[in-house]
Parts: structure tokens; C-alpha cells; sequence
């Protein structure tokens, strides 16, 4: 897989750290051109994240004057965009859902839902002139299997499930190949946000009895985004230790 994306332009949204970071560093070094999009964008340490992006750039997802302003200005400067990957995402509250504030509830599903719809709609009009494209949808196992007292969260990813299953068969023909992903638990910043009882039932849930690493995320997103991925779309890549049954 190596040098494997030569020349392309990937984005990927919320890439200033975590497995946004992971995902970026790991396309960088098979060769993409790294767009960051992130909340805040300063402070970029390149010794310390390994590599250079090509842009970074200040784009709210949940945004959509935001999000088409930094695409216009994307493909100003890089003439094309190979891949899309929209891991932007919050937790929000972890609480019983009769107690979920309502303005939090339409943060998470503005962020982890209509964030991913608004990137990919001012993206693939690029993609389908060009007759190519790889999009790469950060879900989770909450979406899947519903995980108690993050209610919001578990239906956001439950929706960008099911819009990457029907937005896949829209672009079937076009060269445009949607995938998202379902990791279970990784260390990030987004998991010190759950409960220490929460994390542990987590882990008690994965066969393998570990947390997922950054770097297997990395890893496989790495090989859906690229050409080798021809005859899948519209498909759950899980990653969950053994945990995941269907
Ligand atoms: N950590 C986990 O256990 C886990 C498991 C499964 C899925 N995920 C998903 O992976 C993705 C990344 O999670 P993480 O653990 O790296 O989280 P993180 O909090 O470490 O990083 C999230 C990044 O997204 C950015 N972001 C947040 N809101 C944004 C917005 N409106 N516009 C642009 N950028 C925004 C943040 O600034 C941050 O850089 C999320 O979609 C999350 O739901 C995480
Ligand atoms: C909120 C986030 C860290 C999260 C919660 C629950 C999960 C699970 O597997 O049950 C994780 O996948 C993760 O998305």
C-alpha cells in the first residue's frame, strides 16, 4: 500500500487530533495531500503530528456557508478532491435521555449528523464532474447497537449509518463510493468525556478485551479511501474487537 494515493487531495474533517489525526497522518504517508478541517486550527506541531498538510483550515461542519467556503477555496488552491473523510464529532451529554437537554441534543445531531450530509453535499458535485471519489463516514457501535445514556450521539451515528447507505446507492454509477466505519472504544479525548463505569462496560463488551488503537482505524480507512476499493459501497467497516454480530 505504499505511495497508494499519489497525488490525491484528501479532506479530512476534525483531523487537529485524534483519529482525525491518525487518519490524516496514515493517508499522508501513502501519499495524499492532507486538508485539515477543524473548529481551531492553530498551534499545528508538524514534528510532533509527523507530517505537513497541504491546508488547514478554520471550517465549522455544522456549517454550511462554512463548510462551501472552505471547498471553494480547497479546490482554488488543489484543483481536485480524491477523498472525503468526515470524522468531525462530539459526545455531548451523557445523561438519561428524559433529562437530554434539547439544545445539546441539536448540537450533536448538527455536528455528528447534519455535519457529514453538509460536507458531503458540497463534495460530491466535485466528485461525480470527475467521475471519481472515496468518502469515508466516521459512525460508531453506538450507532449500531444503541449505548444507554448517550441517546444523541447513538441516533447521530445510527443516521450517518443510513445516509451512507442511501447516498452510496445514489452515486453507485458515478465512481463515487461512500463507506463509513464503526469503531468501538479508542483513548481519545471523546472517551475521557464517559463515565469510568461506561468505559469499563465498554471494554467488558470486546471479545478481544482491549481498546481499539488510533493507528487500525488509520489503517483500514486508509484502504477504503483508495482505488482498491472498487466493488464496496454503502457498507459498515467495523471495527470492534469481536464485538459486533450483524
Ligand atoms: N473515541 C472513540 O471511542 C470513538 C469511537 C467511535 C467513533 N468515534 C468517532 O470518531 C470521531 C473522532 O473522535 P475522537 O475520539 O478523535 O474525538 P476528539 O474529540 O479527540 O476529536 C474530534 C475532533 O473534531 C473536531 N470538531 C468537533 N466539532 C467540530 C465541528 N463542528 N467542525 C469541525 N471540527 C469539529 C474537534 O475540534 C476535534 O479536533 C468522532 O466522529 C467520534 O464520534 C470515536
Ligand atoms: C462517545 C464515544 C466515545 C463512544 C461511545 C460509545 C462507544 C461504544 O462502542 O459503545 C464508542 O464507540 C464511542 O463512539
Amino acid at each position: 500500500m505504499t505511495r497508494y494515493l499519489e497525488g490525491q487531495t484528501a479532506i479530512v474533517t476534525g483531523g487537529m487530533r485524534g483519529i482525525g489525526l491518525g487518519i490524516a497522518r496514515r493517508l499522508h504517508s501513502a501519499g495524499a495531500q492532507i486538508v485539515i478541517w477543524d473548529l481551531a486550527v492553530d498551534g499545528w506541531d508538524s514534528v510532533a503530528n509527523g507530517f505537513e498538510p497541504v491546508m488547514r483550515q478554520a471550517v465549522n461542519v455544522a456549517s454550511l456557508a462554512s463548510v462551501e467556503a472552505g471547498f471553494k477555496e480547497v479546490v482554488a488552491q488543489q484543483g481536485r478532491v480524491d477523498i472525503l473523510v468526515n470524522n468531525a464529532g462530539i459526545n455531548g451529554p451523557v445523561t438519561p435521555c428524559w433529562e437530554y437537554p434539547p439544545a445539546a441534543w441539536d448540537q450533536v445531531i448538527a455536528i455528528d449528523l447534519t455535519g457529514v450530509f453538509y460536507c458531503c453535499r458540497t463534495v460530491i458535485p466535485h466528485m461525480r464532474e470527475r467521475g471519481y471519489g472515496r468518502i469515508v463516514n466516521v459512525a460508531s457501535m453506538a450507532g449500531k447497537d444503541g449505548v444507554q445514556y448517550i441517546s444523541g450521539y447513538s441516533a447521530a451515528k445510527a443516521g450517518v449509518i443510513a445516509f451512507t447507505k442511501a447516498a452510496a446507492k445514489e452515486l453507485a454509477q458515478d465512481g463515487v463510493l461512500l463507506n463509513c466505519i464503526a469503531p468501538a472504544m479508542v483513548e481519545t479525548g471523546l472517551m475521557a468525556e464517559m463515565t469510568p463505569e461506561h468505559i469499563a462496560a465498554s471494554k467488558a463488551k470486546i471479545p478481544m478485551g482491549r481498546f481499539l488503537q488510533i493507528e487500525e482505524i488509520a489503517n483500514m480507512v486508509t484502504w477504503i479511501a483508495g482505488p482498491e476499493c472498487s466493488f464496496t459501497t454503502g457498507f459498515v467497516f467495523d471495527l470492534s474487537g469481536g464485538r459486533a454480530t450483524y
